[in-house]
């Protein structure tokens, strides 16, 4: 069994990239989504992605966004995965030639199985909680609506933190977990202690 790859997402500040890259995460997010409290600007981002080594992978979040505006990003920031996390059809996250992971938004009655019939191309399928404001709500779902044997990559999401992603992984194996508010003191501010107590709960699942 591989390693579950983690991903801090909603970085802001210099010092919380450095914590993720130094206590072992293999993705830092940055959010291109203006109403969220962790939205960075492009020349923000650009700076943090400057600071990241090989081999950390570097994720650009969007919610509905225009060509133009994610055209934009990509020609500052060099993002090797895009994370579409409103309610992107699959022609709309191939536009831009890279790989891109797609959010189910995670409620009751949602197929998963479905869902991800709509989105085959995605490299794999994000799943968070339903929240209004789209994500980064710091809410768990209800892990039952993953189906067993799902198939594709899943990256778990969705009020994670370092007290609940040890059973979180161990119970759903997923390909990989991701997490904005569990490991933050303020939106947007995230904690290097967290961060690393998150980091060792997934290694502790992993065994
Ligand atoms: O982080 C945000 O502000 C955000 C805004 C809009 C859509 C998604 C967002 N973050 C993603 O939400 C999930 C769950 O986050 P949390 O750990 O529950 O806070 C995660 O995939 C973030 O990447």
């Amino acid at each position: 069994m591989s390693r579950t790859r983690i991903k801090i997402c909603g970085l802001t500040r210099p010092q919380d990239v450095r914590a993720a890259v130094d206590h072992g995460a293999d993705a830092v997010g940055f959010v291109f989504y203006p109403p969220s409290p962790r939205a960075v600007s492009i020349d923000q981002a650009a700076a943090l992605v400057a600071l990241l080594p090989p081999f950390v992978t570097s994720v650009g979040l969007f919610v509905n966004a225009g060509q133009d505006e994610v055209d934009a990003v990509l020609e500052r920031v060099p993002l090797q995965l895009l994370q579409f996390h409103g309610d992107e059809t699959e022609a709309d996250c191939a536009r831009y030639g890279r790989p891109w992971i797609k959010a189910a938004r995670m409620r009751a009655g949602v197929d998963l199985v479905e869902f991800s019939s709509l989105h085959p191309r995605a490299g794999g399928i994000l799943v968070d909680a339903f929240v209004e404001g789209y994500g980064g709500g710091g809410k768990t779902f209800d892990w039952s609506l993953i189906p067993e044997g799902f198939g594709r990559p899943l990256v778990l999401s969705g009020g994670l933190d370092a007290g609940n992603v040890t059973e979180a992984v161990r119970r759903i194996r997923p390909w990989a977990v991701d997490v904005s508010s569990g490991v933050e003191r303020d939106k947007g501010i995230k904690d290097a202690a967290q961060i690393a107590a998150f980091i060792a709960g997934v290694r502790q699942a992993d065994g």
